[in-house]
């Protein structure tokens, strides 16, 4: 029988399979593509927690855009950029980092489009994603903004996964446990 974990995120309830993701380790997985109810209430709940004025808000290609979306309607910012996982032929001198994730087995890389970081130049901006795990992709993100000239004003999630639960320079609705195998 697969093995599931029950998520409470204020008033709404998921059962996420646990998917293990290397020898030692399985995540609850956490697929918010294809929520928009979850999408819409946790991006209610975070915009209420951001008091800070911003510029613009950033998330990461892909599970981070349904809610990058919801918060940029909710706090009626209505551009947002997405860092894309890799340059298309569309972009101009895109920059690129490095990242590696929880999920992936390989190194994959973060890209800023050119256009875009001329547009974050001197921008205060709202970092999101749906989950905050190792934080390897939030790093390459502030990296990548860091070079565009962009502060970074709020890091934020819906779910902190295991150690980022710890972290203190992050905000977020609701601790998501790992798993040990
Ligand atoms: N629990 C999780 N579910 C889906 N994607 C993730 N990325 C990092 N942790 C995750």
């Amino acid at each position: 029988m697969q093995k599931t974990y029950e998520l409470t995120v204020g008033k709404l309830k998921r059962t996420l399979p646990i998917i293990p993701v290397n020898q030692t380790t399985a995540i609850a997985s956490f697929v918010l593509l294809g929520d928009s109810e979850l999408a819409h209430y946790a991006a209610g709940k975070l915009a209420a927690r951001i008091s800070k004025p911003f510029d613009c808000i950033v998330t990461l290609e892909s599970k981070g855009i349904p809610l990058a979306e919801e918060l940029s309607r909710i706090t009626r910012h209505p551009k947002f950029i997405v860092l894309r996982k890799s340059a298309k032929a569309y972009m101009k001198d895109p920059i690129k980092v490095s990242v590696k994730s929880i999920t992936t087995t390989t190194q994959q890389k973060l890209v800023l489009d050119g256009y875009d970081a001329d547009y974050l130049r001197g921008k205060r901006v709202i970092l999101v994603d749906d989950v905050i795990s190792t934080g390897g992709s939030l790093e390459a993100a502030e990296q990548l903004l860091k070079k565009a000239g962009a502060e970074v004003l709020v890091k934020c999630a819906i779910l902190a996964e295991g150690d980022a639960a710890k972290r203190n320079d992050i905000l977020f609705l609701e601790q998501l446990p790992l798993f040990k195998l």
